[in-house]
């Protein structure tokens, strides 16, 4: 379309991923960055800066710049683009060149917010910026005909929000978005085993939890696994055993606000829609619908069928790049 370079971009609050139409995922990391807190030069970004969380010397802090989905932080946003920019660019075999670039932004973003990723991704050096709201980049990329006058009901569990949409015809018709997303799940774990063990945990391990012994059903085989912590008795390190069925009740608050999302953007479809939803179904995208159980507990709930995309994490990157084929059908996109 524009004979340049072209990329899209998934600025999530876990994970950044670039996505380009002829090399696929080009970028893949978590959306961190290392400062040096005395200087104030970043000192690490993505694999490198998650890898010092929690673990870093007191001069220097690793920060998440995107909060709930959009941005905290905006100069180490920008030095966060910077440096994705350039390494997908090199990647690529491009040093030179200023990409045109979609960014999707979650659905609940405020025109400050759109302003705010505008500026970054422009002062990080790119050309054109487009703006394209996260659940339909989303639909895009789990492969949904946004652009026909059907249902698409897309979920997207990220790791700071989830946005529940309805889109037909290239449009949210319906939409719901709550700054609850996976990373909530971990911070559920941690608060639990701080109340019941006395046990102080930090976010990589209580993300281990989740992803493996973390289940959305409440009916599951019980499984079991070591967890390792600081007594805030003692100020020791303690090993505990934790069990699926706590986990389950750890974060049980959290997966129903997930749910009332889902729900009240059911109550809010037009009624001509609702026999495509039930025909079609919802389909589930981000990296928090990998929690085990997820597809089987929401469509028992919601009475729908539910699918898992094929690509989770990687739908609203697949689809925020191949949104540069149709921007021309996505009233929307914001430019
Ligand atoms: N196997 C798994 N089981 C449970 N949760 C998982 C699994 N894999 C990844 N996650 C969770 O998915 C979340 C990250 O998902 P994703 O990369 O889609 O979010 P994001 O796009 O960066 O966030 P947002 O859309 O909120 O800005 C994290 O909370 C992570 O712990």
């Amino acid at each position: 379309m524009f004979g340049t370079l072209e990329i899209g971009i998934d600025l999530g609050t876990a994970n950044v991923l670039v996505y380009s139409k002829n090399k696929g995922i080009v970028f893949n990391e978590p959306s961190v960055v290392a400062l040096d807190t005395t200087t104030n030069k970043v000192v690490a970004v993505g694999l490198e800066a998650k890898a010092m969380i929690g673990k870093t010397p007191g001069k220097i802090t690793a920060i998440r710049p995107l909060k709930n989905g959009v941005i905290a932080d905006y100069d180490i946003t920008s030095e966060l683009l910077k440096y994705i920019i350039t390494k997908a660019s090199t990647r690529m075999g491009l040093t030179i060149r200023k990409p045109n670039v979609v960014i999707c932004t979650p659905a609940g973003s405020t025109s400050v917010d759109k302003r705010a990723i505008q500026d970054a991704a422009r002062n990080a050096g790119a050309k054109k910026v487009f703006l394209i709201e996260e659940p339909v980049a989303a639909a895009i990329g789990a492969g949904l005909p946004v652009d026909e006058p059907v249902a698409n009901v897309v979920v997207d569990i990220g790791g700071g929000s989830t946005e529940v949409a309805i889109i037909s015809f290239g449009g949210v018709v319906a939409c719901h978005s709550i700054r609850i997303g996976g990373d909530h799940l971990d911070d559920d774990i941690i608060q639990y085993v701080r109340k019941e063990y006395n046990v102080l945990i930090g976010e990589p391990t209580a993300e281990q939890i989740k992803m493996e012994i973390g289940y959305a059903l409440v009916d599951h085989e019980k499984e079991v696994l070591e967890v390792r912590g600081r007594d805030l008795l003692t100020g020791l390190p303690k090993t505990i055993e934790l069990h699926s069925y706590e986990v389950r009740d750890a974060i049980k608050e959290s997966l129903l606000h997930i749910l009332e999302a889902v729900r009240a953007t059911l109550e809010d479809s037009p009624a001509e829609l609702s026999g495509d939803i039930v025909d079609r179904g919802v389909i589930l995208t981000g990296g928090g619908s990998l929690l085990k159980g997820m597809e089987q507990w929401l469509s028992e709930q919601i009475f729908v069928p539910v699918h898992l995309a094929n690509e989770p994490l990687e739908s609203v990157a697949i689809g925020t790049g191949r949104a540069l084929d149709f921007l021309h059908k996505l009233p929307s996109v914001a430019r």
